[in-house]
């Protein structure tokens, strides 16, 4: 610290005591209305502000001497006073360090270093962010610019400020920003502070965990979600839709909900539609324009308010809509088919040139899209199902030679039955899509629960719905249907292996007494649980915050706990679905609780 900096907070602080003590003598009534004190609240917090960024003298000085004659002052006085004069000691300490720093021992420095972060919590600034960014008057273009440049190594994400050619780029400042804590009732912008924001530069990693030979810079990055200090679309203009596409999965509504709350209450949008009935919805029936009565109280149910639907994807038709409509963003809630279409939409709205955001918001119980920690909805789910399985034990267990089975969703991917199966403890075997398996012979399926049921009288048996596409050895298939999305209808792998399992004890003169529980759709249908609900206002509140900074072309999601916006490219590649692995910890506990072995024979 120079040192005529220091006699000025010396003369400054000085001041500050006569300030206080000033107030403290002549005040005689205390304050005795709310409306006074808010006031207070008010002035207090904005001379705060004030100090920090211009001299005061004058205004301190003005305010000394109405204290002479307005004993009302008293309070804010106080406070200004003492806030003030804790600024100045946290400022000298500050400046303290600093030297200390440039002098002091290795552990010195590191302790007071520790103090020094302490005390930027205090003054409540984040100093990772430099000052030139924070002051930069469009954040979102050095974002943008930072992005495109070659040497970036970000996933990028595509951006209005460049897919359309504009004479001036638009740049607005996030409504979310505000410079105090003092809030409008009913919510409004203005609550975040600078520090708030994500600015250039800020990605998650793909990998959590580094192996051996494995170094950071294999490590995929994604540009981090979150609001923008400066956005690309000024709220007045938006005009959002909302669909969801597919099938039914926990926390939709929830989805519908927090974006239509965000838009409308954080920034300011008025114009939301809702799609009814998935992708034919755009073209097929009248736009529904939602208020905030229509999404009241939405997150305790099932289902989607707007309803949804597989097949009727007509590219052509729905972005003339969008145009006709003046959409500027639009949110898709969907699976892997879904986020094929939102790809195909992005193309064609990019080649026109069209100023529209579109979003994915990733929705599947299957949890089988890639990249992301996991899908919303996925876990209500799990719960549901281990519902199912505790009855197929109870069953089980009250027969002589009892047999629960129970068969869970799950088209390619096994992750709602490994789930169910670990999170419950009670099945003996679980069978999903991932790994092949013979139900005949020695090391059969069969043989294994016979030899169960012998030595322990129950057994318990989990089966995902496209598991009978790994069995090796029996007459099993689809019928080769079609859904409207195109995706194969399968046949009952459950009741396949209900006659089987009886059949088998019967050859072997058991009278094996089997409970079939199929609980299909119960477990899709269902409210989100607290832990969904949450994610989904996660998601639909950074969808949003993308959108209004101008990316388009990405869905929004957790990697590694973190959320991020991950390019469409590398959610849709082909093949990318993802699947249990054998060496996934999860498949792994698996073996460890339930027991059972592989079901291979030596040859397979
Ligand atoms: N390749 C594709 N291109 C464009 N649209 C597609 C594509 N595949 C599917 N869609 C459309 O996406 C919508 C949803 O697809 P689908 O029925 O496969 O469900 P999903 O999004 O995969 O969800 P779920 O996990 O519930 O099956 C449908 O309207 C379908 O027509
Ligand atoms: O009967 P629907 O609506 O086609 O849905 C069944 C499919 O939906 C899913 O839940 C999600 O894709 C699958 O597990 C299941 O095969």
């Amino acid at each position: 610290m120079q040192k005529t900096n220091k006699k000025t907070y010396k003369k400054q602080l000085d001041r500050q005591i006569t300030f206080v003590l000033l107030f403290y003598l002549k005040s005689k009534k205390p304050i005795n209305s709310n409306k006074q004190k808010q006031d207070y609240q008010i002035q207090i917090s904005r001379y705060h502000h004030r100090f920090f960024k211009k001299d005061l003298e004058p205004q301190i000085k003005m305010d000394l001497q109405k204290s002479l004659t307005d004993n009302k002052f008293f309070v804010a006085g106080l406070a200004i006073g003492s806030g003030l004069i804790t600024s100045l000691l946290l400022k000298q300490f500050n400046a303290g360090e600093e030297k200390v720093e440039r002098k002091g021992s290795l552990k010195t420095v590191k302790r007071k270093e520790a103090k020094k972060q302490r005390t930027v919590f205090l003054h409540q600034t984040d100093n990772t962010i430099p000052k030139e960014i924070l002051n930069a008057s469009n954040t979102l273009m050095e974002e943008v610019k930072n992005l495109e440049s070659r040497t970036c190594n970000i996933l990028k994400v595509p951006n209005l400020i460049i897919e359309v050619p504009q004479d001036e780029i638009p740049c607005y400042l996030s409504p979310l920003y505000g410079e105090s804590n003092y809030r409008e009732v009913f919510g409004g912008g203005g609550f975040l502070p600078d520090t708030a924001f994500v600015y250039t530069g800020s990605y998650v990693l793909s990998d959590a965990v580094i192996g051996k030979n494995q170094s950071l810079d294999q490590s995929k990055r994604y540009v981090r979600a979150g609001p923008r200090k400066h956005n690309y679309f000024d709220p007045q203009q938006v005009k959002a839709a909302i669909v969801t596409c597919g099938g039914l999965c926990p926390g939709l509504n929830v989805v519908i909900r927090e974006i239509f709350m965000c838009l409308y209450f954080n920034y300011g949008v008025r114009t939301i539609y809702g799609i009814k009935y998935g992708y034919k919805g755009f073209y097929q029936y009248d736009w529904q324009e939602l208020n905030v009565k229509d999404v009241k109280e939405i997150q305790r149910l099932g289902g989607t308010i707007l309803g949804s639907s597989r097949g009727g994807f007509d590219k052509d038709n729905i972005v003339d809509n969008l145009v006709k409509h003046g959409i500027t963003h639009v949110y898709c809630l969907g699976g892997d088919g879904t986020h094929r279409g939102i790809q195909a939409l992005f193309n064609e709205i990019r080649s026109r040139k069209l100023n529209i955001s579109i979003v994915g918001i990733p929705k599947t119980i299957d949890n089988d899209i890639p990249i992301i920690d996991k899908s919303f909805g996925f876990e209500t789910s799990v719960e549901e199902a281990v519902k199912a399985i505790q009855s197929a034990h109870v069953e089980a267990h009250c027969a002589e030679y009892g047999v629960g089975l129970v068969r869970l969703m799950g088209r390619y991917a096994g992750f709602i039955a490994m789930e169910a199966t670990n999170a419950s403890r009670d099945a003996h075997v679980c069978l999903v899509p991932e790994f092949k398996f013979n139900l005949y012979g020695e090391q059969g399926v069969l043989e294994y629960v016979y030899q169960r049921l012998l030595a322990k009288r129950n057994c318990i048996v989990v089966v995902a719905e496209g598991a009978g596409e790994a069995v090796l050895d029996a007459q099993f298939s689809n019928s080769g249907e079609k859904d409207a999305s195109g995706n194969t209808k399968l046949s009952d792998i459950g009741a396949f292996l209900q006659k089987e399992i009886v059949d088998y004890g019967k050859k072997k003169g058991m009278e094996v007494t089997l409970k079939y529980i199929n609980p299909t759709y119960m477990i899709r249908t269902v409210p989100a649980n607290a832990l969904d609900r949450k994610m989904c206002t996660q998601l639909a509140q950074n969808a949003v915050h993308g959108a209004m900074a101008g990316f388009t072309g990405f869905t929004v999601g957790h990697v590694n706990n973190r959320l991020c916006y991950i390019p469409l490219d590398e959610i849709c590649k082909e093949g990318s679905g993802r699947r249990i692995k054998a060496e996934d910890r999860a498949w792994q506990r698996l073996l460890a609780s339930t027991g059972q072995p592989s079901f291979l024979k030596k040859e397979n």
